[in-house]
């Protein structure tokens, strides 16, 4: 299976969760093993070709990033480490407020996910308005985290969320 067949399983759900929301559902890929193996190796293959540091930390964003940010985390042989939303991680957290596509949310991370000048990728299914994305990068970079490239899925180009962003982006679909 090539990348481009990866894309074809995405699904687009008029009206959710709101009205007006286009949504884009990634989960039919997860049906298909060989698209997940596609997937991921495209993911690795452009950080091994692109990226020339050792990557030490692979941050993946709730709820979907945690879909393959254990797994690219596993082939770079880097840890993982989560940002979840308010109220889900044990221990000592600090926390960011965003604004994205569909509302406001809250993003917490362990005090002890990364240490002081740790090389760090980002990864998400997908940016619309950046708020998340951005969020995610404000908790990192107040452990001392060099945010070497943020990943993502898919891309809508139109909101523009890139431009929220201080660090390099590869998106693998632009929408
Ligand atoms: O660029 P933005 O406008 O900030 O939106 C992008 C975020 O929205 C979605 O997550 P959602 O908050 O719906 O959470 P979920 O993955 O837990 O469903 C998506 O997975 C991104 O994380
Ligand atoms: N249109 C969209 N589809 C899927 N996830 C999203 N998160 C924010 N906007 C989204």
């Amino acid at each position: 299976m090539d990348i481009q067949e990866v894309r074809s399983l995405i699904k687009i759900i008029p009206d959710f969760p709101q009205k007006g929301i286009l949504f884009q559902d990634i989960f039919p890929i997860f049906r298909n093993p060989k698209a997940v193996e596609t997937l991921i190796t495209h993911i690795t293959d452009h950080i091994v070709s692109n990226i020339k540091e050792k990557i030490d930390v692979v941050v993946g964003l709730e709820a979907r990033g945690f879909l393959f940010g254990p797994i690219v985390a596993l082939r770079l042989n880097a840890s993982f480490a989560p940002v979840r939303k308010r109220g889900k991680l044990p221990g000592n957290t600090i926390t960011a407020e965003y604004q994205k596509e569909y509302g406001v949310d809250v993003f917490e991370m362990q005090d002890d996910a990364i240490k002081q000048n740790q090389n760090v990728i980002i990864i998400d299914d997908l940016i619309a308005t950046g708020g998340t994305a951005s969020a995610a990068g404000e908790l990192v970079k107040k452990f001392g985290g060099n945010i070497l490239e943020y990943i993502f899925l898919i891309e809508l180009v139109e909101l523009d969320g890139c431009r929220k962003l201080k660090s390099p982006v590869y998106s693998i679909f632009k929408s």
